[in-house]
């Protein structure tokens, strides 16, 4: 006999004999058994096995189904349970590279010592595109040097070395009270594509219910930042980064470069009196009026272009007073950066944080001057010149002018940052950029006058012993007047010689300022010789190159002309086939509805057709056909 079972399943007659115990939990279990059916299923799938096991057998694998079952089970809700209030239990957070927040955690967690103990590290040359506060300080041998030779070879190793840990592992820190674990250097699936490198970021779980403490923690990471970053100038640049899995989206740039320099003192630039002062005061004002902007409802940004000859230290001046002295972060990019397009401009300005400053160096070497470019209207021809042999080709860039405006008025400019470029040529640049609201501030640098070269020799060539002592205490203070300072600049002609001219002469003698002041006149006039002969060769340059593009212009004008001229005859050719096409066919007309005489058309019996091939042999004439065609190739 078969019963039906569960889901119309056949079952096995209850007298199976492997089902058939009826004593205790096993019973039950097989009674269960038999009511879900499973004998009759293991029946089916085992033909001929049911009378190998035994009711205990059977029994002691139900119970281990049920207990699996329910371990199962239990782990399913603890999980259930964990993900629903694990994110109570702990404050999870990401830091990605090219953030300067991303600094102050690398900083923080370098002073908290966090990867001290790594085993595992890249061996790296100090330099000053060298990460800062991440490396770290191992282990010295323990034996002390056996000479000062020794000593000051080791020393100058561990000034020269970088030990940075690598980032595999996380690692778990005490902090506040809270445990922190952090890990660096997340893994990716895919390697970066070549030329960007992977972005790279840190992520931190810290185990505590109260979210402010990834504030407090942040807090706290910003501050020793701030200290660690005084007396240091820090300038981040555009650099590639692959962002996310894969290859990297085009154009994907973040300011992941940085370098640190030291600090210069303020009064180590040589200005003519109240320049610097007049600049201090125009960005300490502008960072302190942001309220008076929003008030007045004028975008709160500001814009200083700094132009003048090369090596007046246009360059120097913003490391010493915007990023040294009033503490402002320089984020400074090339135009002609690969890659830079209008739309990675835009987004790379937007990521720089208020009061972080823009700067653009060599503006006008990335978009050709109103005269280069009226120059190329003119002779197109002039772009195929070749390059002077040692210059490389100039920069091109794929940021149009409008894209670079709009980068400069665009909906983030209005919140604090500040604009900044140089150029050596202003007048090269097009005035929709300088105009007012853009570049707010035009400083000039000009050549050196007598008393910046006061000021430099004093710098060099620090007075007597006496003086020299309070000076050295604090280098912050302007050095004191040297004797022969004045002596010094007497020589020195005004606006014809550049500082870092200057100072390149004076590097040379260095520590003898009587050296410096008797070898002054003579070098004036070595300088003078260099320049007249600088001179002489860029004027021969300049000559060859205007003759080469006179020549260039007269080829193409002459091959235009011959172009035209072949184009017309062809026309006039065919405009003459078409008319005595006509002319047969009237002619075969007339023949046929007067006359059977045969046609016979004289071209030359008729006005029209005379004056046509007059026509044409006039302008065939003038021609240069073949003889200007090969004149022109040979060009
Ligand atoms: N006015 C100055 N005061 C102090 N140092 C100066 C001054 N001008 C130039 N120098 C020195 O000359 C060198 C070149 O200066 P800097 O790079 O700032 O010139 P620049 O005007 O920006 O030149 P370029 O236009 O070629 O970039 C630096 O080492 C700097 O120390």
């Amino acid at each position: 006999m078969s019963v039906l079972g569960p889901a119309g399943l056949p079952t096995f007659p209850i007298s199976v004999p492997f089902l058939n115990s009826n004593r205790g939990i096993n019973g039950l279990l097989v009674n269960a058994a038999k009511f879900l059916g499973l004998g009759s299923i293991l029946q089916s799938l085992l033909p001929g096995l049911g009378g190998a096991f035994s009711s205990e057998q059977i029994s002691n694998s139900i119970k281990l189904f049920l207990l699996g079952t329910s371990i199962e089970s239990g782990r399913r809700f603890w999980q259930w349970v964990f993900r629903r209030f694990k994110p109570k239990l702990y404050i999870t957070a990401i830091f990605p590279e090219g953030d300067p927040i991303y600094e102050w955690i690398t900083i923080f967690l370098a002073e908290k010592k966090v990867w001290h103990h790594s085993r595992d590290y890249t061996i790296r040359y100090k330099t000053s595109n060298t990460q800062w506060g991440v490396t770290v300080d191992i282990e010295k041998p323990p034996e002390p040097p056996n000479s000062d030779a020794e000593a000051k070879e080791l020393e100058e190793l561990e000034e020269s070395v970088n030990f940075l840990p690598n980032y595999g592992a996380p690692q778990l820190f005490r902090w506040n009270g809270y445990w922190v674990e952090v890990i660096k250097d997340m893994p990716r699936l895919a390697p970066p594509a070549p030329g960007t490198t992977a972005p790279r970021t840190i992520g931190s779980v810290m185990y505590t219910l109260k979210q402010s403490a990834l504030r407090q923690l942040i807090r706290e990471a910003k501050q020793y930042y701030v200290a660690k970053s005084k007396q240091r100038v820090i300038v981040r640049t555009l650099g590639s980064t692959s962002v996310g899995y894969g290859p990297p989206a085009p154009g994907t740039q973040a300011w992941t470069g940085i370098k640190i320099k030291p600090y210069r003192p303020l009064d180590s630039i040589v200005l003519p009196k109240g320049v610097l002062d007049s600049i201090i005061a125009d960005a300490r004002d502008f960072i302190s009026s942001e309220e008076w902007y929003t008030q007045a409802g004028i975008p709160y940004r500001r814009g200083y272009l700094f132009y003048g000859p090369p090596g007046t230290g246009k360059s120097e001046i913003l490391g010493c007073l915007f990023a040294g002295a009033l503490g402002l972060e320089l984020y400074t990019l090339s135009l002609s950066t690969n890659g830079l397009n209008d739309a990675s401009l835009q987004s790379a300005a937007d990521r720089i944080p208020k009061r972080g400053i823009l700067l653009i160096e060599d503006i006008d070497c990335a978009f050709p001057s109103r005269e280069d470019e009226d120059e190329l209207l003119a002779n197109p021809m002039a772009v195929t010149l070749p390059p002077r042999p040692g210059v490389p080709p100039p920069p091109r860039t794929s940021v149009t002018m409008s894209g670079l405006l709009n980068v400069l008025d665009g909906v983030n400019s209005d919140s604090g940052k500040i604009f900044m470029a140089t150029t050596n040529y202003v007048d090269r640049l097009d005035g929709a950029l300088i105009r007012p609201g853009r570049i707010d501030m035009k400083i000039e640098y000009k050549l050196a006058n007598k008393e910046q070269a006061v000021a430099l020799f004093n710098r060099f060539f620090v007075a007597p012993d006496a003086v020299r002592g309070s000076h050295d205490k604090n280098p912050h203070e302007p050095p004191p007047h040297h004797e022969l300072a004045d002596e010094f600049a007497s020589h020195i002609p005004e606006d014809e010689l550049t500082v870092a001219e200057l100072q390149g002469y004076l590097l040379a003698c260095k520590r003898r300022p009587q050296v410096a002041l008797d070898g002054i006149s003579e070098w004036i006039v070595k300088e003078r010789e260099e320049r007249i002969a600088r001179e002489e060769r860029e004027k021969k340059r300049k000559a060859l190159l205007a003759e080469a593009r006179q020549k260039a212009q007269e080829a193409m004008a002459q091959r235009t002309l011959a172009n035209a001229v072949g184009l017309s005859a062809l026309r006039i050719n065919a405009a003459q086939t078409k008319k005595k096409e006509e002319e047969a066919k009237d002619a075969t007309t007339t023949t046929n509805t007067t006359t059977t005489t045969p046609l016979k058309v004289d071209a030359s019996t008729t006005t029209e057709p005379k004056a046509l091939t007059n026509g044409v042999q006039l302008i065939t004439a003038e021609t240069p056909s073949t003889d200007t065609k090969s004149d022109c190739s040979s060009d």
